[in-house]
């Protein structure tokens, strides 16, 4: 029995330590090709979002006017989609961005920021999914209330609690969450993460959790912007495998969050020592804090 169980222990750590080599090579792609991630996004996330993607070592561009899309999308290397700001005239450049970016075969990322605050939000949402997102990111919260939506309104099947929910924070552990994603991901072909004290990320097969991060995250406004941003970047630079690329994304904006707060007095000091501690990560850090599990076969 206890021979079984460190057998497990060991196998466990291997796992682990193979996850953080991956994370190691996805971070240092995206290091050395740098690439272009165009950003359609809020207005409260632009500034920590352009600074995460720079730390992390990509180049970022926010984008929105309609009249650039046709010049500027074909040449960004993957693309961000952020609904948290919504009005109709950046629906028109959202959508426009998402159809050019899935013809020319680029990565795209969607981040459904309080999804369920409007009809409008949800039905511009459903419609962007409909554009084939390589990746969804949203709390707990937002990804129950897309994958509910996305069964269509005659579907008598609802996640617990979903129509309670209306603004920007979750109201869901993420562990509530993991059937909503991976039927999302089923239906959508979208790799689905849901963010939060445990990371869930899912191709509606296998399902791996993120055990890396901070709680004072979630004091900072836009973290969970800048982490999908971060996503686009990592999908990017590591085509072959988005699911990995993601998880690995996932992690190590959690583990420069760990570092930083070891520096930080409150938020705000967070923000600061986040970015830095990003910009600064290397590789036995990395290989030591990298906490990723599969939660499934
Ligand atoms: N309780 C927590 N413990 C550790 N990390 C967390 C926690 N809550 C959120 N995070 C991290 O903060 C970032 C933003 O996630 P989240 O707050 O869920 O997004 P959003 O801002 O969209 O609601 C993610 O990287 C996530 O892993
Ligand atoms: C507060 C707020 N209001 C509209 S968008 C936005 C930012 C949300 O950022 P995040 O989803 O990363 O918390
Ligand atoms: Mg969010």
């Amino acid at each position: 029995m206890e021979e079984k169980q460190r057998a497990a222990e060991e196998g466990g750590e291997e796992e682990r330590k193979g996850w953080a080599r991956k994370a190691w090579e996805s971070i240092r792609a995206v290091r050395e090709r740098s690439p272009l991630v165009q950003c359609i996004t809020n207005f409260v996330s632009m500034d920590l979002m352009a600074n995460t993607l720079l730390a992390g070592g990509a180049s970022p561009a926010m984008v929105h006017c309609l009249q650039e899309i046709p010049d500027f999308t074909p040449h960004a290397d993957s693309l961000c989609i952020n609904i948290g700001t919504l009005s109709p005239d950046w629906v028109l450049s959202m959508k426009a961005s998402a159809s050019l970016a899935a013809e020319k075969g680029r990565p795209w990322v969607l981040d459904p920021v309080a999804v369920s605050a409007s009809d409008f939000r949800m039905t511009v949402c459903l419609d962007l999914v409909q554009l084939r997102p390589t990746v969804i990111r949203g709390n707990a919260s937002e990804i129950m209330a897309l994958s509910s939506a996305s069964l269509g309104p005659n579907k008598d099947f609802q996640w617990a609690g979903e129509s309670l929910f209306k603004g920007v924070d979750s109201s869901h552990g993420t562990m509530d969450a993991v059937e909503a994603a991976r039927s999302l991901a089923q239906r959508s072909g979208a790799i689905v993460a849901v963010s939060g004290a445990v990371d869930v990320i899912t191709d509606g097969q296998r399902v791996v959790g993120v055990c890396n991060g901070v709680a004072m995250m979630q004091r900072i406004t836009a973290t969970g912007c800048a982490v999908t941003a971060l996503i686009a970047a990592f999908v990017a630079a590591n085509p072959s495998n988005p699911f990995e690329a993601t998880a690995c994304s996932l992690s190590i904006f959690g583990v420069a969050g760990e570092l930083g707060m070891d520096m930080a007095k409150g938020p705000a000091s967070l923000r600061m020592h986040m970015i830095d501690s990003l910009h600064g990560l290397d590789e036995p850090t990395l290989l030591s804090r990298v906490n990723i599990t599969s939660l499934s076969g």
